[in-house]
């Protein structure tokens, strides 16, 4: 779908993009990287809309530096940013885009209807987009990508702003838009947590560079542990889980444990159980972008590592 091959793009004072080389498979690609990570500059790239300062890049086997018309013909997208006129409604707006992707008048109010109704705006649609809530303008901007039925669309934060129920419905959409019209995606988000539950494969960038690719399956593998607090006896504890074939290490009072499939959780119980001793807790931890700098092996021992996204609440 996408491949580039030591992609840069330098700005006077920032270095956007640093000599990355990815491809991008048919499914559902989460692109996931602080802010300022390089996300949007590789999105205006593949579009055609900024020319990269070295390397090349290809999306659907088209060039990016000369057939840009072409490609934006074939794939959609959703901006960060809103873009709606406040006075317009849905349905206008999105006719609006259907036509200028070149749909027949009739053919483009026809989509509309349908890519507004997948998106779940119903009678709202022929209300001015002014009165809309965020994740109602969050749609119009998913159906706008979507209406002339595009091989590949590339959304750009498309849960910015959203509480976790929005965030979760538009999560919903993004996997449909795959599995309900095989529309290959690449879906960008600064929370490793929510891609990992909707995307296929995952990419991970910081500073412009590349740091990891994976399948999504491999990804959770490498990065998901599970912090096990008991009230006493932590190296006994340990002792037992590695006897029993797991991966553990103690962190401060805490016991990291790699988390190799369902059965990890009660392999931690019945060693809790066996020791006589109180389960303080244990909860499931997702390494933090940060820590993929890491080595897979050290980073369980990594676990206050400073998260580049400030906070890092979800992606922990
Ligand atoms: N037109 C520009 N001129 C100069 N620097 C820019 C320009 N556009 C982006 N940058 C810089 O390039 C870097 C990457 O920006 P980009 O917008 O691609 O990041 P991002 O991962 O999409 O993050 P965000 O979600 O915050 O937009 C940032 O340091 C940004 O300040």
């Amino acid at each position: 779908m996408i491949a580039t091959e030591s992609l840069s793009k330098r700005y006077p004072r920032v270095t956007a993009l640093d000599r990355l080389s990815v491809d991008v498979t048919p499914g559902v690609t989460g692109l996931v990287g602080a802010n300022g990570a390089g996300k949007s500059t590789l999105i205006k790239i593949l579009l055609g809309l900024s020319p990269a300062t070295e390397g090349r890049a290809a999306v659907l086997g088209l060039d990016v530096a000369t057939d840009g018309p072409q490609i934006r013909s074939l794939v959609g997208y959703m901006p960060e940013h809103d873009c709606l006129p406040p006075d317009v409604s849905a349905t206008e707006f999105v006719v609006h885009m259907a036509r200028m992707s070149g749909l027949p008048p009739t053919a483009a109010r026809e989509r509309t209807a349908d890519t507004l109704r997948h998106v779940g705006l119903y009678e709202e649609r022929y209300r001015p987009m002014g009165g809309y809530s965020t994740g109602m303008k969050q749609r119009v901007k998913l159906a706008q990508a979507l209406v002339h039925d595009p091989k590949l669309v590339l959304l750009d934060e498309p849960t910015n702003g959203l509480d976790p129920t929005g965030r979760d419905e538009m999560l919903g959409l993004i996997r449909r838009v795959h599995t309900d019209f095989g529309i290959s995606v690449l879906v960008t988000s600064h929370l490793l947590g929510e891609l990992e539950r909707t995307s296929d494969h995952i990419v991970v960038i910081d500073g412009g560079k590349l740091l990891r690719a994976s399948s999504t399956s491999e990804f959770t593998q490498a990065t998901a542990s599970l912090a096990v607090e008991v009230t006493d006896r932590e190296g006994e504890l340990l002792t037992l889980l590695t006897g029993a074939g797991l991966t553990a290490q103690a962190s401060g009072h805490l016991l990291l444990v790699d988390i190799a499939d369902e059965a990890t959780y009660d392999t931690v119980r019945d060693a809790v159980a066996g020791l006589g001793v109180g389960l303080v807790r244990m909860e499931q931890r997702r390494h933090r972008i940060a820590e993929l700098f890491i080595d897979d092996d050290t980073t369980a021992t990594r676990e206050d590592a400073p998260s580049k996204e400030g906070d890092g609440r979800d992606a922990a």
